[in-house]
């Protein structure tokens, strides 16, 4: 087998084109360090269990649909406690950070972080740093013990706060240094995950002995190579409950149409999968696909067509959704951005609205009653679901095993449904979004009957992309990992 290591990127080769994208450890650059037996070796709930630590050799394959003659592709070091640990208990100085937008889960994972810590390998000194990267130079920590969490998986939010924007490397890992933190937990999307790359590579320029690991949060579910983002069950559900009112309003009124606007930044996974789950939908936008107005094939004929047909209808928009349309139209601004440099999207919700309004205004022989719910961030702000909290805990449980081994640069990920160390560069070098030729998004256009508002100038842009996929990129359809094939 042969090894391509460097301070970036990690790589084994081995026959048959298998290819381990390995994660950096401790002993990279720090040469010697002393080991230690794992604890959970004499955890009565743990020793019995067989074959309870993880094989050194064991790795998860991100491409599960093979060929008979196909390369076995891209491996991720599988997550799970080790034999032996690069922390002795009372050495560790841990700390948690959550950045970016909320997302329901997160308290969930802090909670097993710390419990993890606590009861599987006996650390007591956990700090939670307040309001995002910026707590680490402009605020005082937070002490967290199991019963200080006890009870934060039922509430939504975070109890240690989040930020956007203030990620200030020298000051963060001036703030690592000198507080003797010698473990972080940084749980965000996919800003969060590049600003905790740049503290990993900081931290190892300094030589210090500190594992720096991620824990993936996005209820978008932008972050690519993971089977899905922890919280995002949860949105789905919650995105329930508005497009059930969107429905009762619709139904009750003559030619009633209800708008639910739903978040997804650059990526319509939440609309996607809350019309999928609803059925009441009969019109799903999101980012990732053209759509247009007025004239043949356009949105407002199939309006018109469906509430001829069925007295109501049901339309469910991604907040990123034709943005490009609207910016036509604004005299505002389209290039304004977040304190993280996120950009900041105008209504389009709001924006649909008017336009059906105004169209069937403008004919009169077909009166509407329109109505306009906007739950975007009643759908993050909700404790998680079961399943979800089930998922925190094992992630959070993962990332804890892995960075005891001394493992650092990497962040903790469900791939083909076992708990993954994964590379950081894998995680940020791009976004997941719906693509559009997939056939989750065929068994969308097939439930709602909408059109898909592809005209050939469109079609022959998105052959274009598919042809060129991103040169690491080995999986059919892999950026549409949620809900598979
Ligand atoms: N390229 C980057 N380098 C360093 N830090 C970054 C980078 N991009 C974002 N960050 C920092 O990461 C944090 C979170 O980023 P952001 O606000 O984009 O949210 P996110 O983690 O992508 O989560 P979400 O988009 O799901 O809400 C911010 O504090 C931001 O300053
Ligand atoms: O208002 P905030 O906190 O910036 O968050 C809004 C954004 O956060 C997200 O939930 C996650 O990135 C997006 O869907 C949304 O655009
Ligand atoms: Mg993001």
């Amino acid at each position: 087998m042969e090894n391509h290591s460097s301070c970036q990127m990690k790589i084994e080769t081995g026959d048959a084109g298998y290819v381990l994208e390995d994660v950096p450890h401790l002993t990279d650059y720090i040469p010697n360090l002393p080991t230690y037996p794992n604890p959970l070796r004499s955890n009565p709930a743990y020793s019995v269990v067989k074959q309870y630590f993880v094989d050194a050799d064991d790795t998860v394959p991100q491409k599960v649909v093979v060929h008979k003659d196909g390369p076995r592709g891209i491996h991720f070091r599988r997550a799970g406690p080790r034999q032996r640990v690069y922390f002795a208990p009372d050495e560790v100085h841990a700390c948690i950070v959550t950045c970016g937008g909320l997302c329901p889960g997160l308290n969930t994972v802090i909670r097993e972080i710390v419990c993890a810590l606590y009861h599987m390998y006996g650390v007591t000194k956990v700090l939670g740093i307040d309001g995002g990267y910026r707590g680490f130079y402009s605020k005082n920590t937070i002490t967290l013990t199991p019963k200080f969490v006890n009870d934060i998986h039922k509430r939504g939010g975070t109890i240690i706060g989040t930020s956007r924007g203030g990620h200030d490397k020298p000051k963060i890992v001036d703030s690592i240094q000198d507080r003797g933190i010698n473990q972080v937990y940084i749980i965000g999307g996919d800003g969060t995950q590049k600003g905790a790359a740049v503290i990993y590579q900081e931290v190892r320029r300094r030589g210090l002995k500190a594992v720096v690991a991620g824990i993936p949060k996005t209820i978008d579910n932008d972050i690519p190579v993971i089977d899905k983002s922890f919280g995002f069950d949860t949105a789905v559900e919650e995105a329930q409950r508005a497009i059930n009112a969107a429905h009762v309003e619709a139904e009750s009124a003559e030619n009633g149409i209800g708008v639910v606007k739903l978040m997804g930044r650059y990526c319509g996974f939440i609309a996607m999968y809350a019309t999928l789950a609803s059925r009441d939908v009969d019109l799903c936008l999101i980012p990732e696909s053209p759509f247009f107005l007025e004239g043949e094939g356009g949105l407002l004929e199939y309006v018109e067509k469906r509430l001829k047909d069925n007295g109501h209808m049901v339309i469910v928009v991604a907040e990123g959704a034709g943005q490009e349309l609207l910016a036509a139209e604004s005299l505002s601004s389209a290039t304004a951005q977040d304190a993280s440099g996120n950009k900041l999207l105008q209504d389009v919700g709001l924006w649909i609205s008017d336009k059906i309004k105004a169209h069937f205004a403008k004919q009169q022989s077909m009166p509407i009653t329109l109505k306009y719910i906007d739950p975007t961030y009643m759908i993050r702000a909700v404790p998680s679901n079961a399943s979800d909290n089930v998922y925190c805990t094992l992630l959070a449980q993962s990332c804890v095993h892995g960075v005891m081994a001394g493992y650092t640069g990497f962040t903790s990920g469900l791939v083909n449904g076992r708990q993954t160390y994964i590379p950081f560069n894998r995680i940020t070098e791009k976004q997941n979004n719906v693509v559009i030729t997939d056939r989750m998004w065929a068994r969308l256009l097939s439930s709602t009957n909408q059109p898909s508002f592809l005209r050939s100038k469109d079609v022959i842009e998105v052959l274009k992309q598919e042809e060129s996929p991103a040169p690491t990129q080995l999986l059919d359809g892999e950026n549409s990992k949620t809900g598979g094939n």
